[in-house]
């Protein structure tokens, strides 16, 4: 499936929650959402999932549109909501079924997706508790085995991590990672970069609601503009780790460097060829290096180095 969001603008008088934002990812794919508080995610993430309309521009699902067809483009996907659920006096099982049923899922189809949904999602021992007495862990994962009951290929997961403890955020992690093994589409807001380069193939990086990038995280990394012409490398020496550093430092096309455990990091003003180059002249000073790489920036250091913390 290909998710296109196409020049969408949403504002609430003279705020421009999203101003003209044009993006796209497809099915396999785990596209994180980036941007400080107030930039305008939760916004687009509830267009995207119909709850909301745009002021102009549009959302498509291989071509199905939520401003021309918002039910059909409903069933494409489940949305993770940043609230959690708030039947109090229904049991997980039952929340469940509710909506499975609101899907118009058959009864027989029913428990057995529930049964998979509830096994996937970890639920199986807990599915007779009542909402009101599980633990935020045990809720978010509620709400993910909600947003999947109608097997959608596009998941949206606004701040699934929040307030997890370590143990569940890598469970979510495998989760999502599996969701998207399974062919699904993932869009998910998180606060947590570090964790989201983990999992995400791409980014879409927003701040008062205008896109600033968007694109695989190789892309944007080698994309235009200030973090275009910059690689990262890491070499790890035969020999003296110090001598190196010393020897990275005088390099004309290295910005800075940095000593990290047996490597050295270095920042290289240039493209690919300009990394060979640099690892040519240290062998022709007779450098033994057992290992070179280019590292991958972070989502952290690419959204440190394209946003300034603006807020509407
Ligand atoms: N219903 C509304 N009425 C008026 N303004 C709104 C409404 N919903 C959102 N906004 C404004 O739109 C902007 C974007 O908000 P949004 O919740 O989309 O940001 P966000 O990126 O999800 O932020 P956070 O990371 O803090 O969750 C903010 O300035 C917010 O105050």
């Amino acid at each position: 499936m290909e998710i296109e969001v196409h020049q969408l603008k949403r504002h609430f008088g003279k705020t421009k929650a999203v101003d003209d934002v044009t993006f796209g990812f497809a099915s396999g794919q785990i596209y994180g959402f980036v941007g400080p508080n107030g930039a305008g995610k939760t916004t687009t993430m509830r267009i995207m999932a119909t709850l909301d309309e745009p002021t102009s521009g549009d959302v498509r699902f291989d071509g199905v549109s939520v401003v021309e067809e918002p039910e059909r483009a409903r069933r494409q996907i489940g949305y993770m909501p940043d609230t959690l659920p708030a039947h109090r006096d229904m049991c997980v099982h039952e929340y469940l079924d509710l909506f499975a049923r609101a899907y118009g899922l058959p009864r027989q189809q029913r428990r057995s997706t529930i049964a998979q949904i509830e096994q996937f999602t970890n639920l199986t021992g807990i599915r007779e508790k009542l909402l009101r007495a599980l633990s935020k862990g045990m809720k978010q994962r509620v709400s993910l085995a909600r947003a999947l009951v109608h097997d959608p290929p596009l998941l949206i997961m606004d701040e699934p991590a929040a307030g997890l403890d370590p143990r569940a955020r890598v469970e979510l992690r495998e989760l999502i990672k599996a969701l998207a093994d399974q062919g699904k589409a993932v869009l998910i807001s998180s606060h947590i970069l570090a964790e989201l380069t983990e999992i995400c193939d791409g980014a879409v990086i927003i701040e008062q609601g205008r896109l600033l990038r968007a694109g695989t995280l190789e892309a944007i990394e080698r994309g235009d503009g200030e973090v275009a012409n910059r690689r990262a490398i890491a070499l790890r020496p035969h020999g003296s780790v110090e001598a190196l550093y010393k020897a990275m430092l005088e390099m004309p096309k290295v910005t800075d460097a940095r000593v990290v455990g047996d490597h050295v990091e270095a920042d290289v003003e240039g493209d690919e060829d300009d990394c060979c180059d640099l690892l040519a002249e240290l062998l022709r000073r007779e450098f033994r290096i057992l290992e070179f790489k280019q590292v991958r920036q972070g989502l952290e250091q690419l959204f440190m180095s394209l946003t300034e913390g603006k807020v509407q």
